[in-house]
């Protein structure tokens, strides 16, 4: 069998890799460098995405380099609370924190040594992608082979691929050599972002502030042990900032070493197409996002978890769903986190202000205060039917064989059906858990099962259907 090629070995290509690897696909991942890019971008992964960081193998591993996210704050141009979105550092429904910071180079060594524990991932660096082909080969039959010219240390090579997948970021070439142009969202500004590592603890809040001040729209944050990120917005005509009068008012006098001072333009996009017979896109190089919420990374993992399996599963057919139900998901995030920068910066007119001020006393409104952050994560659409179709079933811990686990170890890598005891059904092959209360002692599963005899769950734990419906599978 041809490898899948994957072209970007960032945390969405790596992620790719190990997700086919580790259902047998083998394949070869390349990069332009040979080793991961060392500067911080990445900050934060939901709960869900943290799923697939277990999947992956390294949410254990990840959960001790990051810390859990309080939320968020909405500050003026003073830093006085406006309002405070509360998170639970405590794990949610799906198992893991509802927010979770973190230093991205951290996490780029942990995949990358996942990587390097599985036999069938190829990873080769210093490689340069100049040509795909195969781009329109029928895949019905799901025997297309494309090939991936590309020159690196052993000059230039065509390799033969059963897939290429586009994990090759914001200036993908993938995207350009499969004719996809990028759909404008409506967009567009220019950030100085800022790490920085101080010599001693903030005693900050643990959330993201966010300064919502048109004359200085700003975030902050926590992200490691004295490791913080800045990030000011840039005005026309402005290409430089004084950085240390801008940082001095978050600093209480402690001294800050800057790792990486960089001009970003934050922009939304979505790619035109995100696929051309089996070469598909990912990542940044399907879609760009503002980061105000903090869905960046995460959709580029969200695009790996949902094709993996599906390339994997030797089911042509299946392929097709990938940009139906992963760009409406992108696409929707990508409109709240317009909004939420809308919020932040609201323009320089005097609308602005007084949207300001009606924010701040709705906010003192008794019974909103602490409010609760919920979830950015819409159902995936045209996902089977009935009850919480396209939703993410969520993941108790069950106890399973005399021990504690998360729900997702016992539901393995295939299909699932969740059943009430005493359901009899034809399992085919997919993995039929019987959820009794000794299975589910503290009947969050029960409780969301509610009166449904059985649910359909995919490989990528996303509800396909109520009682058994083998056609989805
Ligand atoms: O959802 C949360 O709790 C945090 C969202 C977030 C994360 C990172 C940057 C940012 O501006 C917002």
């Amino acid at each position: 069998m041809d490898p899948v090629v994957i072209v970007g070995a960032g945390p969405v290509g790596a992620a790719s890799a190990i997700l086919l690897a580790q259902r047998g696909v083998p394949c070869l991942l390349l990069d332009r460098y040979s080793t991961p890019y060392p500067l911080p971008r990445a900050v934060h992964v939901d709960d869900e995405v943290m799923r697939i960081l277990q999947q992956l193998g390294i949410a254990e591993r990840f959960a001790a380099v990051s810390r859990p996210g309080l939320g968020l704050r909405l500050l003026d141009g003073r830093h006085r609370t406006m309002a405070e979105f509360r998170r639970d550092p405590a794990p949610g429904p799906h198992g893991w924190p509802q927010a979770n910071m973190f230093d991205q180079p951290d996490l780029e060594r942990l995949l990358r040594e996942r990587v390097a524990e599985l036999p069938l991932v190829e990873f080769r660096g210093g490689v340069t992608v100049t040509a795909v082909t195969g781009v329109t080969s029928d895949v019905a039959t799901g025997t297309a082979t494309c090939t991936v010219t590309c020159t690196g240390p052993a000059g230039q090579e065509t390799l033969a691929a059963s897939a290429v997948l586009g994990c090759d970021g914001a200036n993908s070439t993938v995207r350009g050599l499969i004719g996809a142009t990028l759909e404008d969202l409506g967009f567009q500004e220019r950030w100085l972002v800022v790490d920085g590592v101080t010599d001693r603890d903030l005693d900050a809040w643990g959330g993201v502030h966010q300064v919502c001040d048109p004359r200085r729209a700003a975030t902050f944050m926590q992200l490691g042990p004295r490791r913080y990120r800045w990030e000011f917005r840039l005005h026309d005509g402005e290409s430089t900032l004084d950085v240390p009068a801008l940082l001095a008012p978050w600093l209480a006098g402690a001294a800050v070493t800057v790792l990486r001072e960089a001009e970003y333009t934050f922009r939304a996009t979505v790619a035109s197409t995100w696929r051309r017979g089996m070469v598909f896109l990912l990542g940044d190089a399907a879609h760009q996002t503002p980061p105000f919420i903090g869905q960046g990374l995460g959709a580029g993992l969200r695009d790996a978890h949902n094709l993996a399996w599906k390339l994997a599963s030797g089911r042509p057919t299946l392929l097709d769903s990938y940009e139906r139900e992963r760009k409406p998901h992108a696409k929707a995030q990508i409109r709240l986190a317009v909004v939420a920068g809308w919020a932040m910066t609201g323009g320089q007119d005097r609308a602005a202000s007084v949207r300001r001020v009606v924010l701040g006393a709705v906010w003192r409104l008794p019974g909103l205060k602490g409010l609760a952050l919920r979830s950015t994560s819409p159902p995936l659409r045209g996902v089977g039917r009935g009850r919480r179709a396209g939703t993410l079933a969520p993941q108790p811990v069950v106890r399973w064989q005399g021990r504690d686990v998360p729900l997702d170890d016992v539901l393995g890598d295939g299909w699932a059906v969740l059943c009430r005891p005493g359901v009899l059904i034809r399992h085919g092959s997919a993995r039929v858990v019987r959820v009794t209360p000794e299975l589910d002692p503290s009947g969050a599963l029960r409780r969301w099962m509610g009166r449904r005899r059985t649910v359909l769950l995919r490989p990528d734990r996303v509800v396909a259907g109520n009682g058994w419906t083998p056609v989805a599978q």
